[in-house]
């Protein structure tokens, strides 16, 4: 088999007029947590659809596990898990009932079933609770039974669907750390949808941005900073007093080669440089007679790289 346990080759989904996935080519290696990050409406469930057979794609390939998902759905769902957001339980049944349930359904012998269900309660944090009725399950609960629920049936790959939808910060932050966990232990591909990049950044070794059915960049966060900001790679924040303006602080800062563009936002300064000038940026404020109230480096990170993509321009004011 490739190294690429997820491939899609062109992959395109149109409703009527609209195109949901446009011409989508995608590979995913294997062991690796990768996150479809998007705004509401870019595509990202109906590319999940497709990768588990549950709608026909109107063209291009999509392959799981080396097993094509159109025309083999059943062999996929059985070594790919799905957590949708909203995930269903027998509400009057206990975790550990719903759990065998699933592993009945996948054919896991009885014996081997529980042991697994134990062991999975034990690791989603569940197993105090393993016999109470999951009605009575909070919606973090639910959300950890569910990825316990997924990884029963031992699958080579997770696809989570906005699984942090409603959850509280501490327990988003719980969740995600046992993704990454179990992704490394149990050598697991995971696909994780989100519109939350903070949390697609703690998480993901890799992340495709997707808007309006197309995948506009994809790789690691380094390389997508690269990529998008190749010209103006630093941000140098700069508090200075008394305040000049804008036009006074690009006359102190003339003589200085690479900067791009100088922004002023929430009492500081933004200023866009080709490389690390920070030093000669502090020298020259300095040597105007203004004072130096603050002074960072700033770089990328993916909220960056997601508004920049978002909102189609760029994230700092050019001066040139
Ligand atoms: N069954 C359907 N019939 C018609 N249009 C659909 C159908 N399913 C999705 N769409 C449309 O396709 C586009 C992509 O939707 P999709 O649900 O894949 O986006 P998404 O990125 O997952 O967003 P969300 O997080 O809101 O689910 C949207 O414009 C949506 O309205």
């Amino acid at each position: 088999m490739s190294e690429y346990i997820i491939s899609l080759a062109g992959l395109t989904k149109k409703y009527g007029a609209l195109t949901a996935v446009d011409r989508l080519d995608l590979s995913i290696r294997k062991g690796e947590v990768f996150g479809l990050l998007g705004p509401n409406g870019a595509g990202k469930s109906t590319t999940i659809l497709m990768m588990l057979g549950l709608t026909e794609p109107t063209s291009g390939s999509v392959q799981v596990c080396g097993i094509d998902a159109t025309m083999h759905p059943v062999e996929v769902k059985r070594k790919a898990g799905y957590l949708p957001d909203e995930v269903g339980f027998y509400e009057h049944r206990s975790g550990l009932e719903n759990l065998l349930y699933t592993a009945r359904l996948n054919r896991i012998p009885v014996q081997e079933a529980t042991e697994r269900a134990y062991l999975l309660l034990k690791r989603v944090g569940l197993y105090e609770v393993a016999h109470k009725k999951t009605r009575t399950y909070s919606r973090g609960m639910r959300q950890r039974l569910g990825l316990a629920d997924v990884l029963i049936k031992n699958p080579e790959v997770i696809i989570l669907d906005e699984p942090t939808l409603g959850i509280d910060p501490r327990g988003v932050r719980e969740f995600l750390d046992l993704i990454v966990q179990l992704s490394r232990e149990e050598k697991i591909t995971v696909l994780l949808s989100s519109h939350h990049l903070h949390q697609v950044q703690q998480v993901c070794d890799r992340v495709g941005i997707f808007v309006g059915g197309r995948l506009l960049a994809e790789g690691d966060i380094p390389t997508l900073s690269e990529k998008l900001f190749a010209g103006e790679p630093y941000i140098i924040e700069a508090g200075v007093q008394p305040l000049p303006d804008t036009a006074r602080l690009q006359t102190v800062l003339q003589d200085i080669e690479g900067i791009r563009s100088i922004q002023f936002s929430e009492g500081l300064f933004r200023i866009g440089c080709q490389r690390d000038l920070t030093s000669a940026i502090a020298g020259a404020i300095v040597r105007s007679g203004l004072a130096l109230t603050h002074l960072q480096r700033k770089t990328y990170g993916l909220d960056d790289i997601y508004n920049r993509y978002f909102e189609g321009g760029p994230v700092y004011e050019q001066t040139a």
